[in-house]
């Protein structure tokens, strides 16, 4: 196992935990890189039929992949969110990995509201999207089940959700 993708709707704590297993890594001195996917995929306008710019991410993940391992990077966290279990093999494919454990971040809608609230204090219309999009997508993914493990992210700290994930990547 190479790659952990933690998947997960918005403001599951994606990023938060991605950063949480980066310090374990490091703390066991394991060679490895966080690729935060909304980064790579943060380009306007996206076309037509593909609202996320995924091909993007795709293609500029494949790319920095490349640089990655060639610097010696073993293995991937990355954060993110896959809809359909077709896209698994194209990101195992873009990651060349050895295998892929897809975690997805379940919170209660509570925890949801609560922590978008924060993280979007200062923009009324940014936060009522996430919080539509939020419930949406929410229901998307759990309908997909397509996740290989599901961990609760309501009430622990970003460290005990990245010890659990830890294990259960057998990292
Ligand atoms: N299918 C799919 N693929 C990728 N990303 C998805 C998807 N569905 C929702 N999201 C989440 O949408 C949130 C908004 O992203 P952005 O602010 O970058 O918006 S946009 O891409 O410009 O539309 C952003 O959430 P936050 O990271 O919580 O802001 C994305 O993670
Ligand atoms: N385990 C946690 N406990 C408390 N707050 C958290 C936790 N995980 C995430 N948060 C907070 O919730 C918000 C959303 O987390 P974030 O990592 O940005 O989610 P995502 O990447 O899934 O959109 C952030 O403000 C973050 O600081």
């Amino acid at each position: 196992m190479d790659t952990v993708f933690l998947n997960g709707t918005v403001g599951a704590g994606k990023s938060t935990i991605a950063a949480a297993l980066s310090v374990l890594m490091t703390e066991s001195g394991r060679h490895h890189a966080v690729i935060d996917l909304d980064h790579i995929r943060r380009a306007w306008p996206a076309p037509e039929g593909d609202r996320f710019n995924h091909e993007l991410e795709l293609l500029n993940l494949r790319d920095l992949v490349v640089n990655y391992r060639n610097a010696g990077i073993e293995h991937f966290i990355l954060a993110g969110v896959v809809e359909q279990a077709t896209e698994v093999p194209r990101y195992e494919a873009a990651l060349k990995s050895r295998g892929l454990l897809l975690c997805r971040l379940d919170a209660d809608g509570a925890t949801l509201i609560r922590r978008l609230s924060l993280r979007h204090a200062d923009n009324p219309t940014e936060l009522d999207w996430h919080l539509r999009r939020a419930d949406e997508l929410a229901a998307i993914l759990q309908r997909a089940a397509i996740d290989h493990v599901v961990v609760d992210v309501s009430g622990d700290a970003p460290m005990v959700t990245a010890r659990e994930v830890m294990q259960k990547a057998g990292w």
